[in-house]
């Protein structure tokens, strides 16, 4: 795969992947796991930084969102599975730290993701290929599909 496709995939995954860690502060400071107020604010720093990497930035708004979806969905398989069989004494990363490392990787992807459209449109075979590459626990087929989908609604900026 070309290397805007890997590094795609790859903080794909690292996002993904902190979402246990967020569950896991969440379960422990007894806070739920939808936060609409810090969403919104997840989407205006996506817009900007989607805006000065040359992407349209309202063409994000489904891709973030089918990503913060995704999170929320993941951390409530954790805290379902936590219920029945806790986890041990895992130290939790503050959250503030975890939501810094979120707006990292979210600029990461999207300058990942200038680079990728700048060769062209997403063909299927791109799809197909980070289906394959995106594998982190607790993350459905539904959900994967709808990351994967948005994707594609995503333009340069003119
Ligand atoms: O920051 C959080 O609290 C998260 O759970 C992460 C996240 C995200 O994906 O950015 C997901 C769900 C929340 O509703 C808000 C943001």
């Amino acid at each position: 795969a070309p290397p805007s496709l890997d590094s795609l995939s790859t903080v794909l995954n690292q996002r993904m992947l902190l979402m246990k860690e967020v569950a896991t502060w969440k379960a422990e400071h007894h806070l739920p796991v939808e936060d609409l107020p810090r969403e919104q604010a997840v989407l205006k720093e996506a817009r900007e930084k989607a805006a000065a990497a040359g992407l349209a930035p309202q063409s994000v708004d489904p891709f973030m969102h089918a990503l913060m979806n995704a999170g929320k969905a993941i951390q409530y398989r954790y805290l379902a599975d936590w219920q029945s069989s806790p986890d041990g004494a895992h130290h939790a990363v503050d959250l503030a730290v975890l939501r810094q490392q979120i707006i990292a990787l979210d600029s990461q992807l999207l300058q990942a993701l200038h680079q990728r459209l700048q060769a062209g449109a997403f063909a299927d075979e791109d799809i197909m290929w980070l289906s394959a590459q995106l594998n982190v626990p607790n993350l459905s087929a539904e959900d994967k599909k709808a990351v994967l989908a948005s994707l594609r609604l995503i333009r340069l900026g003119t």
